[in-house]
C-alpha cells in the first residue's frame, strides 16, 4: 500500500484517548476559535508519521490516535499507534546505526548535536507554536522551554570532544590500568508531556555525545513537539537510525513493555510518575539494563523567619506556578515559620491575584490550562480536602468553566496541616497550600517526612542554618533563595522514590556510558641499556 493510501485509511480508523476524550464543555469550545497557529514552516508539523531509520513511516496497522488542545479540546491531529512490532523494528535500526556512530570521534559528534542546536534555535518560533498549542502553556514560558531545551545540545555538543577515561595507579607492579568510557548502546528515552521538548533534549544530548542511539517514546499528549525536533534532527545529518522518534497512546504500555524487555535496548531512562517509573524499573530487571528514572517529587519550599519576605514571595511564586503548577521540581508544601505567616500570605496572595488565566496563545495570558480534564478533577480534589480539613482558601479555589474545560483557578490556601493530601503527594496544579510552622527541626522534620525527594527550597539568610538545612534536606537538589534552581549545568534529579541518575551537567554523562578497565601486565621494566 503507498504510503499516501495507508495515511488516509490511517486517520479514518484513528483512536480517541481517554484521558484526552473531550468533556461536555466541547460543545462549547468549539464556538471558540480554534487557535491554529501558523507555523513559519509548516513541514514541522508532522502527522501521521513517526521517524525511523532517518525515514517517516506510519504505524503498521495504519492505526492513528487524536492529540487535542488542551485549552480548547479540539483536535490538533493525529499520530500513529505504534505497537510492539513497530517498536521492536525503531530498536533494530537504532543497533545497527550504534554500530558505526559509536566509532564517530567525539568531535564528530559535537559537530552533529551544535548543528541540531542550530536549527532548534532557528526555528524555537515554530517549536514554541508547537509546545503552547499541545500542552497549553504560555507563548512566553514555551519560548522559554525551546531555549532550555536547546541548551541542552549546546552543553553536551560542548562535552562530546572532552570523555576522557582514567589511568589509575595498580597495586600489582608491572601492571599498568587505564579505564574507556564507553557508549552504553541503544537508548530507550520516555518522557511526559509537562515540558515536550526540553525532557526529551536532555536525555538525546548526553546520548549522543557519547555515542549511542536511540529510540524515544514521545508522550501521548504532546508528540508534535518531539515529531518536530526529528525533523530538525533530519536536517542537521544526524546519520539514521541513530535518533528515532515513535508515537503512541493506548498501546503505551506494550510500546514499554518491548523497550524494557527487549535484549538490544541497553539503557532506560524515563522521567515521569513514580508508579510508572516502579513497573519500567521491573520490566527492565529480566534485561538488567541501566536505569535512570526521573520521577515524581513534593517539594517543601521553606521561609524562615529571618529570609527576606518579598524575594521569599517572588521565588515561590516562581517555584510554585511554573507551567501552572505542573512542573515535578514545583513548590507542593509551602512552609512559613509564623513570625512572618501573615505578611507572607498577604503579599504572595497579592501577587497571584495579578495573574491572567487564559489560553497561551493569547498575549496577556501568564498562566495556560491543565493537561487534561483528570488533572483538574485531581488538582480540585485537593483543594476540597483541605477546605473539609479547616484550611481556608483565601484565593479561587474553583474551576474555570468559561475560560475552557482545563482551567482552574490560581489558588492560595492557607491554614493547611500535614494531614492533607496536599501534604502527602503531588497536586501538579496551580494550587498553593501554605503551612505555618514554629522551629527549624520541626519543618525539616515534616519536609522529609514523604518517601519522596526530588526538590526542596528554603530562605533564609542565616548563613550557618543555611548549611545546616541543606545538608539535612532530603531531596536530590536545593534551591536556596531561589525558586528556580533547572540549568543544563547543574546536576537534576532526585533521592528516594523520586528516582536516580542525574540529567545535564558533567553528571548526565555518565548515565549513558560504560566503564571498561584494561590492565597491562609486563609494564614498567627497566629501561634497555642496549
Ligand atoms: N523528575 C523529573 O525530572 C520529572 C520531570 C517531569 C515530570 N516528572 C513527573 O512526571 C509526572 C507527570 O507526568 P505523567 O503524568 O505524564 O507521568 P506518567 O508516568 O503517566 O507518564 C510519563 C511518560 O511515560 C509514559 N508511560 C506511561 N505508562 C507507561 C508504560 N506502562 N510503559 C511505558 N511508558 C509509559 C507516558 O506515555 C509518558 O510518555 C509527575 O509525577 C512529575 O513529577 C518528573
Ligand atoms: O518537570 C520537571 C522538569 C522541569 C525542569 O527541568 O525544571
Amino acid at each position: 500500500m503507498s504510503l499516501q493510501k495507508l495515511l488516509s485509511s490511517s486517520s479514518r480508523i484513528a483512536i480517541r484517548s481517554q484521558l484526552r476524550k473531550p468533556s461536555p464543555l466541547i460543545a462549547f469550545s468549539r464556538l471558540q476559535s480554534t487557535m491554529a497557529p501558523k507555523l513559519k514552516d509548516p513541514s514541522l508539523f508532522k502527522q501521521n508519521v513517526c521517524y525511523v531509520n532517518g525515514e517517516w513511516v506510519p504505524a503498521k496497522s495504519g492505526k492513528t490516535f487524536e492529540v487535542h488542545d488542551p485549552a480548547t479540546e479540539h483536535l490538533i491531529g493525529t499520530c500513529p499507534e505504534f505497537d510492539a512490532a513497530d517498536t521492536a523494528s525503531a530498536i533494530s535500526h537504532a543497533a545497527t546505526a550504534f554500530e558505526s556512530f559509536r566509532h564517530k570521534t567525539g568531535r564528530e559528534r559535537s559537530k552533529l548535536l551544535r548543528k541540531w542546536y542550530d536549527l532548534v534555535v532557528e526555528n524555537a518560533d515554530d517549536l514554541a507554536a508547537l509546545i503552547t498549542w499541545e500542552n497549553g502553556k504560555p507563548t512566553a514560558d514555551a519560548k522559554g522551554e525551546v531555549t532550555y531545551a536547546a541548551n541542552f545540545f549546546e552543553w553536551f555538543s560542548e562535552e562530546a570532544p572532552r570523555i576522557y577515561g582514567d589511568t589509575i595507579p595498580s597495586s600489582i607492579p608491572g601492571n599498568r590500568v587505564l579505564t574507556i568510557k564507553e557508549p552504553v548502546g541503544v537508548c530507550g528515552l520516555i518522557t511526559p508531556w509537562n515540558f515536550p521538548a526540553a525532557m526529551i533534549t536532555r536525555k538525546i544530548g548526553p546520548a549522543l555525545a557519547v555515542g549511542c542511539s536511540v529510540v524515544v517514546k514521545a508522550p501521548g499528549e504532546t508528540p508534535f513537539t518531539p515529531l518536530a525536533l526529528a525533523e530538525l534532527a533530519h536536517r542537521a545529518g544526524i546519520p539514521k537510525g541513530v535518533v528515532n522518534v515513535i508515537t503512541a497512546l493506548q498501546n503505551t504500555p506494550e510500546v514499554g513493555q518491548e523497550l524494557t524487555t527487549n535484549p538490544t535496548v541497553r539503557k532506560i531512562s524515563f522521567t515521569g510518575s513514580t508508579p510508572v517509573g516502579k513497573l519500567l524499573m521491573k520490566q527492565c530487571s529480566g534485561t538488567l539494563k541501566k536505569l535512570s528514572l526521573e520521577l515524581g517529587g513534593n517539594a517543601p519550599f521553606i521561609v524562615f523567619d529571618d529570609a527576606d519576605v518579598d524575594i521569599a514571595v517572588a521565588g515561590a511564586i516562581a517555584s510554585k506556578f511554573r507551567s501552572s503548577g505542573q512542573t515535578c521540581v514545583c513548590a507542593n508544601r509551602i512552609f512559613v515559620q509564623r513570625g512572618i505567616y501573615n505578611e507572607f500570605a498577604k503579599k504572595f496572595t497579592e501577587k497571584v491575584q495579578q495573574f491572567v488565566v487564559g489560553n497561551g496563545f493569547e498575549e496577556k495570558t501568564t498562566h495556560g490550562p491543565l493537561i487534561h480534564h483528570k488533572a483538574v478533577d485531581k488538582v480540585e480534589e485537593h483543594v476540597r480536602d483541605a477546605e473539609s480539613k479547616g484550611a481556608k482558601v483565601v484565593l479561587g479555589g474553583k474551576k474555570l468553566p468559561e475560560k475552557g474545560p482545563n482551567f482552574f483557578e490560581p489558588t492560595v490556601i492557607t491554614d493547611m496541616t500535614t494531614d492533607m493530601a496536599m501534604a502527602k503527594e503531588e497536586t501538579f496544579g496551580p494550587v498553593a497550600g501554605l503551612f505555618p510552622f514554629d522551629t527549624e527541626e520541626e519543618v525539616v522534620r515534616i519536609a522529609n517526612s514523604t518517601q519522596v525527594g526530588l526538590a526542596g527550597y528554603f530562605f533564609s539568610r542565616d548563613l550557618e542554618r543555611v548549611h545546616r538545612v541543606a545538608e539535612h534536606l532530603e531531596v536530590g537538589m536545593v534551591g536556596v533563595n531561589t525558586g528556580l534552581i533547572s540549568d543544563p549545568a547543574s546536576p537534576f534529579g532526585g533521592v528516594k522514590e523520586s528516582g536516580f541518575g542525574r540529567e545535564g551537567s558533567l553528571y548526565g554523562i555518565g548515565e549513558y556510558q560504560v566503564t571498561k578497565m584494561v590492565t597491562y601486565g609486563g609494564m614498567g621494566k627497566a629501561l634497555q641499556s642496549s
